[in-house]
């Protein structure tokens, strides 16, 4: 490969099925010997391997699903290339991307050049939004658009909602989630047009926001969305929305946006239909935030699709076993609706000790409801049981070890 050409210096790295050139991270390196991927001339964070892994399960499982022979994929913020040259190489995907950087444009071609997939990949320099209008005008028909951006993907989303097939998936990454789980209300309510706040759940509030505001611009376009995956990582809001054009289906849609409802004096979580409701439980005055989606945050049937998929190409993806977690955990919570607790705030709540969160898990299944820990949070559990079943639970688990410790 040319990389000598380059006036950086570079590195060879494999990622999936692609081997590409990126800058040497050594070059790039923070006083504490981080790598920090925004001081490269391009663009490549090796930590999104794992984004990319699930992108490209997704895009499988999604051609089965849809039964498209080839995938046409859109990746208008391409950086390195990385994204679009593992589309097209483990996906089988015609890929057209951009980047509106030169230098990004000049290493991404170099790359598709040495991975042999001139005919399945294009690269061009141009701005996300020009580029994907450029797309739509020339009638190419795109069944995935990926949005991988610096920070927040709404300045795209308009635009890529009006150049998407009459079906098709929109995936996302948010990496601004400092706003999206509360701590910048006014960004916040910039970016996404909410009511701001904190609740205790504000990486679920994360995604379900942004799966919330996919679901509004969406119905303004007359498109219905359905969530076919949605999860946080690292320090990312990833979400997949399936498209599907319809005045019907957007309605239907809209139908499943609510406020998001966290009580600090009671713990209670849940949602609601009044942006100025108190706290159903004990009256206090609750964090409210949204509108935000309320639904399931994946779709079990694709999430089957997803698991046959990762049986398939498990030795192809850069972190295997990460993907095989996600998908078990995710399969596990995604039938709850209801936001998860975070049990160390309920025991500080009630003046107790935390229990492990299985044994709470496991004390709320034996009564009958259905519960779950999170991949949100390792303190973290959710359930479909009244709040005043978990508080209950929570305190009989309590005098329970306070008994047993009394015996021994
Ligand atoms: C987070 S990086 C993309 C990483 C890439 N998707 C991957 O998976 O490795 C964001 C990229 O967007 C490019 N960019 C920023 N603003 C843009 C715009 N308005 N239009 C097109 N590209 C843009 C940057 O040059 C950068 O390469």
């Amino acid at each position: 490969m040319a990389s000598g050409k380059l006036p950086y210096p570079t590195r060879r790295i494999k990622e999936g099925k692609a081997e590409i050139i990126v800058p040497d991270p050594d070059a790039y390196r923070r006083k504490d010997g981080v790598y920090e991927p925004a001081w490269a001339p391009v663009f490549y964070n090796p930590k999104m391997r794992f984004n990319r892994d699930i992108a490209i399960l997704v895009a499988n499982a999604y051609r089965e699903m849809i039964g498209q022979e080839r995938l046409v994929v859109a990746e208008p913020l391409t950086g390195s290339g990385v994204r679009a040259i593992r589309y097209a190489l483990e996906a089988d995907a015609q890929v057209y991307a951009a980047d509106i950087d030169p230098d990004a444009v000049y290493l991404a071609r170099l790359n598709v050049e040495a991975n042999g997939v001139q005919e399945r990949v294009t690269v061009e320099r141009a701005d996300a939004n020009e580029y994907l209008a450029k797309l739509r005008r020339e009638g190419v028909r795109l069944s995935i658009i990926d949005i991988d951006p610096f920070g927040s993907p709404a300045p795209f989303l308009d635009t890529a909602i009006q150049s998407i097939s009459v079906r098709g998936i929109i995936a996302a990454t948010a990496t601004d989630t400092a706003p999206l789980s509360g701590t910048h209300p006014r960004a916040l309510r910039r970016r996404y047009d909410v009511q701001p706040a904190r609740t205790a759940w504000e990486k679920e509030q994360a995604v379900r926001l942004l799966a919330g505001y996919i679901i509004r611009r969406a119905a303004s376009h007359e498109y219905g969305v359905r969530i076919l995956l949605a999860y946080y990582a690292d320090y990312y809001v990833r979400v997949y929305a399936e498209l599907w054009r319809g005045a019907s289906r957007a309605d239907d849609s809209l139908s499943k946006l609510g406020y998001g409802v966290y009580c600090p004096y009671c713990g209670y979580t849940g949602y609601t239909d009044n942006p100025r409701t108190r706290c159903p439980y004990c009256g206090g005055t609750v964090q409210i935030v949204g509108p935000l989606y309320t639904g399931p945050l994946c779709n079990q049937e694709f999430m089957e699709m997803l698991r046959s998929t990762l049986d398939k190409r498990v030795g192809s993806l850069a972190e295997p076993k990460r993907a095989v977690k996600l998908f078990e955990q995710l399969s596990l919570e995604c039938t709850i609706t209801k936001p998860y607790y975070r049990l160390d705030k309920l025991c500080s709540i009630l003046h107790m000790n935390m229990p492990k969160p299985d044994s709470m898990v496991e004390a709320l299944r034996r009564k009958g409801y259905k519960a779950a820990r999170t991949h949100f949070d390792p303190r973290g559990f959710r359930t479909n049981a009244p709040h005043t079943e978990v508080l209950n639970t929570l305190i009989e688990m309590q005098a329970r070890i306070a008994r047993e410790d009394d015996d021994n």
